[in-house]
């Protein structure tokens, strides 16, 4: 059907547009500026003179097998006190080895170079060339300064994240590292043993900073597996089934064996393949020069055991010249064709390289210089990752290494951009010290100093960009479409839009018809943002494509909505379905960057069972059974918007979508309060009590919801939100106290001098039973004559159970903050309702007689 399009310039003037503006509740965490004095701590590297090491060959005994005792234990301290076991009669601790004297990571790092064979303190520690890039690494982060906020409630801080899906416990993960047995015997079945072993903190003063027992119990992190392991990914990953490991890959000439490396690790469970891209050839590391650097013959590069011929394994384990120095961007295509795993390139530190990575399809980035140890006198990671970041727009996730010692660090990287960190020489250094307990020991040591310098800074890194990048949340100069724009929410979200302070360039308006009430409303509001009325059909695909055209940012607010199941469930979902489908087509194909989706809580549930939710988020289990088909068609739509998140648009852009899952909306021209009122009317002033007392939800004011949208709109177009919201649902509430549906007409309307039934008309059960009865009525009538009951199962259950939400993570995520209390929100729907009754009145009157 050939859509009607009445494309007018409803505004010219731009007189009489009220103020709109938005604190934000979370603002800048971090900005950075250069200190003016140096307190350089860090002089491990520098000025400390190694007193003792071991000798290289103490690490190969005459089988190749010497004992863990006598590998790392230092001259002069017993063996048995690295077990922990106490000398007779004296104390267990403080000795220098018990944990409680590593206080930081440089205490491990002591550690290591003390007690390492010298080879292996060397390898491990060198950078290339006079070590600059090495250095500087560290150094950059003390140049970064906190901007700390105040008086932000830290006593509950979330500090899981997401990395390509997967949750780990806290944002830091373990870079790739060669030859872990060169640090303790297990070697990489150490590492790997590590992260899910890992530990609820008990040390003071994180107690304060527990998060819910089950989360912390839980915790996880990733560790990235090097090409050059001494123990192989079989081994590697039998030692900690179920952890989350990618792998990472060095493409050697023998291209067969690479690709059979990488298939291993897909068929072993690896869930992610990075591609170091900054070693075409290994880097001058003048320590390794001089010591001759080779493995111990114990000790072998096992993933690559028979891929090369010869036996000169001098080059790090294997023949000189074996790695690939060929490789280009090309060569993601080809690892693409050989593997379904993500792929993440490692090593990126400029913008032109970023874009090419993203435009090469990888999902991942870390920004690397590899610790320092291949080009010299490259930039800092911390310093590249502000580019990238700013070059990715949030396409893809981007990581950062190099030089991470404190959990301060950890925070400013992720101010700056990072989804998460990794930590390459500290977690050998942890190695050295004890092993997988050690390990644990440093990522312990880094996730405390992480919550704290958190909680000191004042909140959460994600919700920095909100005042630091100006215009970074701002709809200034943007065309914008809103469907549904002629209904209760759809209109309250055009006025807030033409409200915005910095003004967008045009509205587009889109629905089946507009009241001429409707129009005269957006007249009151008139602005600098040019208005367009197209009334068109939402399953009319020509009239979507005229309307996405020029657009970039889509607020999909148009649904049938439908509690009774008045509506017939073709058209239902011709239109809440197929509808929101078509008009994400019409997206892609228009170059539709941004999509704000109206969900609902229905969505959720409740179930039939009636299972209750008090404070639910969008983490709380529940099993979603509702076949109501209101609810199911707004579940797959909402599918299809988030599923869409990603999506590679005509002129090769990404489409980003979110979903807010409103609850139920209440506010000036809400029509099922105007439903409500008329049953009021008839009941002589007094409202139908239709859900039981106990039954609390948390309904949310209509200026609140539509403010969400334009929040989430804001948030996808700024990169450093876009990131946490994008693909993702978010419940929206306000601060509405929780009550049932019924009490909430009556809380509303209470000072009109309106009353409320105090029981519901028969007991909940009865009421269920009297529900299904009228079903089977309305059912066995069918081929007869239409019948619809007045109430249903679903309703009576929507009606009855309990069902409240939190609207922390929007507030978290997008800074989602409710523009109107509850007091204002009563004072302004009552204020309608009084407007409504007399007019009401007379249509009962009329309707009645
Ligand atoms: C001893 C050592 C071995 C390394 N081996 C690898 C490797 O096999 N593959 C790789 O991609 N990066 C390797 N790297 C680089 C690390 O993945 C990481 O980029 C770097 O260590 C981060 O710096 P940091 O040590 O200051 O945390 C190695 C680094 C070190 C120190
Ligand atoms: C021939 C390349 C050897 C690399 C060994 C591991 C590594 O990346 C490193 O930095 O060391």
């Amino acid at each position: 059907m050939e859509g009607d399009i009445k494309s007018r310039g409803l505004f010219d003037s731009d007189r009489g547009r009220s103020r709109v503006s938005f604190v934000s509740v979370f603002s800048v965490l971090c900005g950075f500026q250069q200190a003016t004095t140096f307190t350089a701590s860090t002089t491990v590297f520098k000025s400390k003179a190694r007193k003792e090491g071991h000798s290289y060959s103490s690490l190969a005994g005459p089988a190749g097998q010497t004992s863990l005792k006598e590998r790392l234990s230092p001259p002069g301290i017993p063996n048995r006190q690295l077990e922990g076991e106490a000398f007779p009669g004296i104390p267990k601790f403080p000795t220098p080895l018990s944990a409680m004297a590593m206080v930081c990571l440089s205490d491990f790092e002591d550690y290591a170079k003390k007690y390492l064979p010298k080879i292996a303190w060397d390898y491990f520690s060198a950078g290339a060339d006079d070590c600059t890039t090495r250095d500087e690494n560290i150094l950059a982060y003390k140049r970064i300064r906190f901007r700390p906020r105040m008086l932000r409630d830290v006593s509950m801080m979330d500090i899981r994240t997401k990395i390509l899906g997967s949750e780990i416990s806290f944002p830091v993960g373990i870079a790739p590292t060669g030859f872990h047995q060169l640090a303790w015997p297990d070697g990489e079945k150490s590492t790997a043993r590590d992260p899910p072993n890992a530990f609820v903190s008990d040390s003071f003063p994180m107690k304060m900073f527990l998060i819910p027992v089950q989360a912390a119990r839980a915790m996880n992190t990733c560790y990235i597996a090097s090409t050059y392991s001494t123990c192989t990914l079989e081994e590697i990953s039998a030692a900690a089934p179920g952890g989350l490991r990618w792998f990472q890959l060095y493409i050697h000439r023998n291209r067969a064996a690479s690709q059979q490396l990488v298939q291993r690790a897909e068929a072993l469970g690896f869930r992610g393949l990075v591609l170091t891209a900054d070693l075409p050839y290994t880097g001058k590391r003048r320590d390794d020069v001089r010591n001759g650097f080779r493995l111990p013959p114990h000790m072998k590069v096992k993933n690559l055991e028979g891929a090369f011929e010869g036996g000169d394994c001098s080059e790090y384990g294997l023949p000189p010249n074996s790695l690939d120095p060929s490789v280009t961007w090309n060569d993601i295509y080809w690892l693409r064709s050989l593997t379904r795993l993500p792929i993440i390139i490692k090593g990126i530190l400029t913008r032109e390289d970023a874009e090419l990575a993203v435009r090469h399809g990888v999902q991942g980035i870390i920004v690397s210089n590899h610790g320092g140890r291949q080009l010299d006198e490259g930039p800092a990671t911390i310093d590249a990752l502000v580019e990238v970041v700013e070059a990715v727009r949030g396409r893809v996730e981007v990581y950062v290494d190099g030089g991470i010692r404190k959990g301060s660090d950890v925070l400013k990287a992720l101010a700056l951009g990072a989804k998460c960190v990794f930590i390459g020489r500290p977690a050998l250094w942890g190695l050295a010290y004890k092993g997988e307990e050690g390990l644990q020991d440093v990522l312990r040591i880094l996730q405390d100093e992480f919550r704290l310098s958190m909680a000191l800074a004042g909140g959460e890194p994600s919700s920095r960009d909100s005042e630091e990048q100006p215009g970074a949340m701002s709809l200034a100069g943007v065309s914008c479409l809103v469907t549904g724009a002629g209904g209760f929410l759809g209109q309250r979200i055009v006025r807030l839009l033409l409200e915005e302070e910095e003004p967008l360039a045009e509205v587009r308006l889109l629905d089946k018809a507009f009241s001429d009430e409707a129009l005269g409303r957006f007249e009151k509001f008139k602005g600098k943002t040019e208005v367009k009325i197209l009334e068109g059909d939402i399953r009319d695909v020509t009239f979507l494509h005229r309307a996405c055209q020029g657009v970039s940012l889509v607020i999909h607010t148009a649904s049938l909505i439908d509690t009774l199941g008045l509506i017939e469930k073709k058209l239902l979902w011709e239109v809440n379905v197929t509808g929101t489908r078509l008009l994400l087509e019409a997206c892609v194909r228009c170059n539709v960057q941004h999509f704000v989706y109206t969900s609902t809580i229905e969505v959720t549930g409740p179930n039939c069972k009636g299972d209750p939710i008090f404070n639910g988020d969008e983490d709380t289990a529940y099993e979603s059974t509702s076949k109501f088909p209101y609810a199911q068609s707004k579940r797959l739509a909402e599918d299809s918007v988030l599923k869409a998140d990603g999506q590679v648009l005509k002129d090769g852009g990404t489409l980003m979508t979110c979903a807010l899952r409103s609850m139920y909306i209440f506010g000036e021209g809400c029509p099922f309060l105007q439903g409500h009122l008329d049953k009021c009317l008839l009941n002589k002033n007094v409202y139908l009590r239709f859900s039981r007392k106990e039954a609390l939800v948390n309904p949310v004011y209509v200026g609140n919801i539509a403010w969400a949208h334009l929040q989430a709109a804001k948030a996808l177009r700024a990169p450093q939100k876009a990131k946490h919201v994008r693909g993702k649902f978010y419940y929206i509430s306000d601060d509405t106290p929780h009550m049932s549906y019924a009490d909430l007409n009556y809380e509303l309307t209470k000072e009109l001098g309106f009353g409320i039934e105090p029981q519901l008309p028969m007991p909940l059960t009865a009421l269920y039973y009297f529900s299904l009865l009228l079903e089977l009525v309305s059912f066995l009538l069918r081929p007869f004559v239409r019948y619809i009951p007045s109430t249903n199962r679903h309703l009576v259950t929507l009606l009855n159970t309990p069902f409240t939400f939190s609207y922390r993570k929007a507030q978290q995520d997008f800074g989602y903050a409710p523009r109107y209390t509850w007091e204002e929100a009563k004072q302004g729907t009552g204020k309608w309702i009084a407007s409504v009754i007399p007019q009401r009145r007379l249509h009962l009157q009329s309707s009645t007689a």
